[in-house]
């Protein structure tokens, strides 16, 4: 495919014992913010670092921009803007000696835009590079990796450091890359913040992938959920009897919950006309929510 930046195809890696990862295929398209989700030891890890060409497969492959990870592993590495899911830095003092040390790598000159991230990030990279804390860590690790003008950004659980006001000053750094029209794959296990930046969202568990979804079909979900809560008891009690898509009920609070397709809304408004409603809510579906169910199927 034309757009396809990253194509993984049937990846797998076999640590034994059920371990690893196991015929993983994605397509990650160029300019998108793609999630991988999945509990620990799904095989997250495993996968980033295949596509970044530090492990051999088994079987199957992962090609970024026509190269193969594992045969040109040198090129991608020079091409992918990557943060490492465990950062281990070289023995220098502080961080400012690091990122300065990248800066000369990467050969920039011009440190408007990392002292812009260091300030989003509140950073302080004068800070000694051993005795920093795992959040430090992961921000001069986020500074190292996006200050780079690499169109390609991998990253591995960027943030299980950061506290939330700071996962916010992140989302906000990817959205800038995003803007800039580069393609970001980033792993979490935080639903909600794979739900702010991504378009696209894999799920793996125990090592294959159980699902894909795209963010926008979340949002516009063909099934809705409302919360209706009654003026009283009677009207309660008469709509639990008339109306079948119930989903939950509260008496206490006079409150039913009820699901259906989009295509059915109309008729639940044209029952409720003959009832005293107090307050009508909708219930957006979460990405949390909706991996359960999938997760939970599975199991079943
Ligand atoms: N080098 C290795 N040797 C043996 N087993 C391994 C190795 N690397 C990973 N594994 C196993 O493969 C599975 C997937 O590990 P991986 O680190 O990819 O998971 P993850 O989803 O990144 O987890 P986490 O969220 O905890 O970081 C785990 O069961 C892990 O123990």
């Amino acid at each position: 495919m034309e757009d396809t930046i990253i194509q993984v195809r049937n990846l797998s890696k076999d640590y034994g014992h059920g371990r690893g990862i196991f015929d993983i295929n994605l397509n990650i398209e160029k300019g998108k913010v793609y999630g991988y989700v999945g509990t620990n030891g799904s095989g997250k890890t495993t996968t980033i670092r295949n596509m970044m060409g530090f492990i051999k497969p088994d079987r199957g492959n992962v090609t970024i921009q026509g190269l193969d990870s594992w045969k040109d592993a040198t090129e991608i590495k020079k091409s992918v803007s990557y943060v490492p899911g465990e950062i281990a830095f070289p023995s220098l003092a502080t961080g400012t000696d690091f990122l300065k040390l990248q800066a000369d790598y990467l050969g920039i000159h011009d440190l408007t835009y990392m002292n812009h991230i260091i300030s989003m990030l509140q950073l302080d990279p004068t800070a000694n590079l051993k005795r920093m804390s795992k959040g430090m860590k992961q921000k001069t690790a986020i500074t190292a990796a996006l200050m780079g003008d690499k169109d390609l950004l991998i990253l591995d659980e960027p943030t299980t450091g950061l506290d939330p006001l700071m996962r916010d000053s992140f989302i906000e750094l990817i959205r800038e890359e995003k803007e800039k029209g580069r393609t970001i794959f980033m792993s979490s296990h935080i639903f909600e913040e794979i739900e702010h930046i991504c378009d696209q969202v894999a799920m793996i568990k125990d090592g294959r992938i159980v699902d894909t979804i795209d963010l926008w079909s979340l949002r516009h979900w063909k099934t809705k959920i409302f919360d209706i809560r009654f003026k009283g008891l009677d009207d309660y009690k008469k709509f639990l009897a008339k109306f079948h898509q119930i989903k939950d009920t509260d008496e206490d609070e006079l409150l039913c919950q009820v699901e259906m397709p989009v295509s059915e809304i109309e008729q639940l408004f044209y029952v409720l006309k003959k009832f005293s409603v107090a307050s009508i809510k909708e219930e957006h579906i979460t990405l949390e929510q909706y991996f359960r169910k999938v997760y939970e199927k599975g199991r079943g």
